[in-house]
């Protein structure tokens, strides 16, 4: 069973080295997932045009990369920042966001994840079954109903099959959020249905678990994130939806260590 008491640790070594997150994603989620990184500790930089990232994806400490609303210009900058974080090492990680709903987005990870080495690859239920099978039921960046009703046992093998074959973590959020790398599996059951009515909440997890992978690594950066945005959703204020949004982002910057420890729920298991 994970120690929550050393997860929780992990917030105060974030603070201590504030590492410098590059994040590259879309212009919907932009600022929500800059303010997620530095609520935490860290240091956010979007930078995103493609003759930059020679200079600024080597001084990060990690890299994130999101296909949501992707252009050219981003297409080239993700490609170009994915190839010089590889050369120095840095881990990268991949928000599959909408390739359920587009070739253009489906071929462009395909080809990343050919080309480099990720740490981390995440999308809900219907992009995650996009990327395994070719086809989903995907409506445009949310769940599909059918890919949303598989069984636990579908989704946790389809993951499977993706870590085995890219060599990286898996993560498939929603109701219930399933961690996969090899034959270890993690089922997170936090959160709330309010968590989908407010835009690129997926997006904002992404940021968040980009900032923590740079000082520890990738499932114990993904259950924190986790655990900080889905427990800090349950303790806000879920009467109207934009107060909901903005006691959300203070909850990331301002939930107790005590608070995460008392509601996680964390199951663990082998495949
Ligand atoms: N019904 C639900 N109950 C509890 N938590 C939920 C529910 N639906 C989503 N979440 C949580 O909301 C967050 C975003 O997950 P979701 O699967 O909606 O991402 P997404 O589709 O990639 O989002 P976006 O594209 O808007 O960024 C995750 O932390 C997830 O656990
Ligand atoms: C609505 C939307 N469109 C592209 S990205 C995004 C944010 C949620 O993924």
């Amino acid at each position: 069973m994970k120690n929550l008491k050393d997860l929780v640790k992990i917030r105060a070594e974030i603070r201590k080295k504030e590492p410098l997150i590059h994040a590259i994603t879309n212009p919907i989620a932009i600022n929500m997932v800059a303010n997620s990184i530095l609520f935490v500790g860290a240091k956010p930089i979007c930078a995103e045009h493609p003759q930059e990232m020679e200079d600024i994806t080597p001084k990060a400490d990690a890299l994130s990369i999101n296909l949501g609303n992707i252009n050219q210009s981003r297409m080239e900058a993700m490609d170009r920042a994915s190839f010089f974080a590889s050369k120095k090492g840095l881990p990268i990680i991949i928000d599959l966001v909408g390739i359920g709903a587009s070739r253009l987005r489906l071929n462009v990870a395909k080809n990343l994840l050919d080309k480099y080495k990720f740490s981390l690859l995440k999308g809900n239920a219907s992009e995650i079954i996009a990327l395994a099978k070719g086809a989903s039921s995907a409506k445009g960046v949310d769940v599909g109903k059918d890919d949303e009703d598989k069984s636990l046992e579908y989704v946790i093998k389809t993951c499977q099959d993706l870590s085995k074959k890219y060599q990286a973590a898996v993560l498939l959020t929603g109701k219930i959020d399933i961690l996969v790398k090899d034959n270890k599996y993690y089922l997170i059951e936090n959160g709330c249905p309010e968590l989908s009515n407010i835009t690129a909440t997926g997006c904002m997890l992404t940021g968040l678990i980009s900032a923590f992978i740079a000082v520890t690594d990738v499932i114990n950066a993904s259950l924190l994130a986790m655990l900080i945005m889905e427990i800090g959703a349950e303790m806000s204020d879920k009467d109207k939806p934009y107060s909901f949004f903005v006691d959300l982002m203070d909850k990331i910057g301002t939930i107790s260590d005590e608070i995460i420890i008392d509601h996680a729920k964390i199951k663990e298991g082998e495949i």
